[in-house]
C-alpha cells in the first residue's frame, strides 16, 4: 500500500473534510477556527459562494486554454481587472501557477532587463522552494539543505529585524542599510546587481514588518544604480496587511511585484507585474509554462477581487488585524515565554524565547499542537520555527477573533505551565 512521503509530515493530526468562511471541519465533523488560511491563501474564506459559483461556471465552459495558442476570456478580464488595483506604472502582467514560479519569473526578467548577474536578498526572506527561489531564501537553512550547489549570484544583506538584534527599529534599519553599502563596497558592486528581492513583511522569516526608512533606503540605492526593486507580495498582497499591498504601508514604489496566494482564494495562480517597457525586455520564449493563467483559476481570481472589494475585506483585515494584535499582545504580556508580539493587519506573530533569550522552538510547537486540540489551527514560522503565527482569512469576524484569542490565552497558559 502506498504511503504519504514523510516530507508531507503535518504539524497537527487534523484531516479536513470541508470548510466555510474562517472555519474548517474535520472528517468527524469537529469545527476548527482556521487561522492558517492554507498559508495565507483562502483570502475570501473557505468556499466563498461567489468564488465557488465562478469556478463551477468556468469548469463547465473552458478549463484549460494555453495562452501561447489560445487566449481566453478569464485571463483577459483578470488582466484588465488587476489594472484597477496594481500600483501606478505596473501595467503589464505575466501569469504562472505558484509563488516560486513568480519569483523565478521576476529573477529572469530582472537579469534580462539589466544584463546584470547578481541579486541582493534580505536576511530572513522567503521566496520559495525551486532551486533559484530556495537560493534566495534565507529564512532557515532547511530550505536549501542538502542540494547544493545552489544558484550563483545571490548576496544577502540584513533586514531590520529589531527584536532579533535586540535593538530599536531605527538602529536596526541603520545597520541594515550600512551593511548593504558595505556589501556593495566589498563583495558585489551595485553595477553588477540586477535587483533587490524583498518582502514588505518577512513572512516565513517570522512576521517582521519592514519600515518606511528601510524601503526608502532601498529605493534610493535602486534609483542611483539602476537596480530593480522587486517586492515579493506573495504573502502580503490582496489586503492581507490591512492595505491592498503590503508595500502601501511604506510609501515605496516597486519596479516588479510578485503575486500569488490570496489572489485566487485557493486556486493555483501567480504572476508578476511590471511596466510594459520593462516586461518588453524579457526574451521571447524565456518565460512561460503549460498551466500558467488557468481559466478556472482566473475566474476564481475575478470573483475573489469582487468579494474583496464589495465586502470591504481590506478594511476588515485592518480592523480585525488590530484586534488580533492587541489581544495577542495582552497574552504575550502575561508570560516571559513570549518575547515579542508583532504584525501588520492579519499577519500576527508571537515569538517564543527561553529565559536566556534563545529561540524556544519546543514551546512554540507545543502551542501549535495544543491550540489545534482546542479547535484553533495556527502555523509556526521564523528561522527556528519559534514564532507562532496567526493568518486567518480576511473574512474573519470580530467574534471569531475573540474566540481565537480566548483559545490562544488558554493554550499559552497550558504550555507554559507545563514547561
Ligand atoms: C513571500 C513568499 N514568496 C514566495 C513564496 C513561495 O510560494 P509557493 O509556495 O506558492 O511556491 C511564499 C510562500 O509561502 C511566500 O510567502
Amino acid at each position: 500500500m502506498a504511503q504519504l512521503s514523510p516530507l508531507l509530515k503535518q504539524a497537527t493530526p487534523v484531516v479536513a473534510d470541508h470548510g466555510e468562511g474562517a472555519c474548517l471541519y474535520d472528517t468527524e465533523g469537529r469545527r476548527y477556527l482556521d487561522f492558517t488560511a492554507g498559508i495565507g491563501v483562502t483570502s475570501t474564506g473557505h468556499c466563498h459562494p461567489r468564488v465557488v459559483r465562478a469556478a463551477q461556471e468556468q469548469v463547465g465552459k473552458l478549463i484549460h486554454g494555453q495562452y501561447t495558442t489560445v487566449m481566453h476570456q478569464p485571463l483577459l478580464r483578470l488582466t484588465e481587472r488587476l489594472g484597477d488595483v496594481l500600483p501606478d506604472g505596473l501595467d503589464s502582467l505575466f501569469f504562472s501557477n505558484s509563488g516560486s514560479e513568480a519569483v523565478e519569473a521576476a529573477l529572469r526578467l530582472s537579469r534580462q532587463a539589466t544584463g546584470r548577474p547578481n541579486v541582493v536578498v534580505f536576511q530572513g526572506g522567503f521566496h520559495g522552494r525551486t532551486v533559484a527561489a530556495a537560493t534566495m531564501t534565507t529564512s532557515g537553512t532547511r530550505f536549501s539543505a542538502g542540494f547544493s550547489p545552489l544558484m550563483s549570484g545571490v548576496h544577502v544583506a540584513p533586514f531590520p529585524y529589531a527584536y532579533h538584534y535586540g535593538w530599536d527599529e531605527q538602529t536596526a534599519t541603520k545597520f541594515a542599510l550600512r551593511e548593504l553599502d558595505y556589501l556593495f563596497a566589498t563583495v558585489t558592486s551595485p553595477g553588477e546587481t540586477a535587483a533587490f528581492f524583498v518582502e514588505p513583511v518577512l513572512g516565513e522569516g517570522g512576521y517582521v514588518p519592514g519600515n518606511e526608512r528601510f524601503f526608502a533606503g532601498l529605493r534610493e540605492r535602486a534609483d542611483e544604480h539602476g537596480i530593480l526593486l522587486v517586492m515579493d507580495e506573495i504573502q502580503t498582497g490582496f489586503g492581507r496587511t490591512g492595505r491592498f499591498w503590503g508595500h502601501d504601508h511604506f510609501g515605496v514604489r516597486p519596479d516588479i511585484m510578485t503575486i500569488a496566494k490570496g489572489l485566487a482564494s485557493g486556486f493555483p495562480l501567480s504572476g508578476i507585474a511590471a511596466s510594459k517597457e520593462l516586461m518588453a525586455k524579457a526574451w521571447p520564449g524565456s518565460q512561460g509554462g503549460t498551466y500558467g493563467g488557468n481559466a478556472v483559476s482566473c475566474a476564481a481570481a475575478l470573483a475573489t477581487l469582487d468579494v474583496i472589494e464589495e465586502e470591504g475585506l481590506v478594511d476588515n483585515a485592518a480592523a480585525r488585524g488590530g484586534q488580533l494584535l492587541e489581544g495577542a499582545r495582552l497574552v504575550g504580556d502575561k508570560t516571559p515565554a513570549i518575547g515579542d508580539v508583532r504584525g501588520l493587519g492579519l499577519l500576527v506573530g508571537s515569538e517564543f524565547s527561553t529565559a536566556d533569550g534563545e529561540p524556544d522552538t519546543a514551546t512554540a510547537q507545543a502551542a501549535q499542537r495544543e491550540a489545534a486540540q482546542r479547535g484553533l489551527l495556527l502555523l509556526t514560522c521564523g528561522a527556528y520555527m519559534n514564532v507562532v503565527r496567526m493568518i486567518p482569512p480576511l473574512v474573519v469576524t470580530a467574534e471569531q477573533v475573540d474566540e481565537a484569542l480566548g483559545i490562544w490565552s488558554e493554550t499559552v497558559a497550558a504550555v507554559t505551565a507545563s514547561a
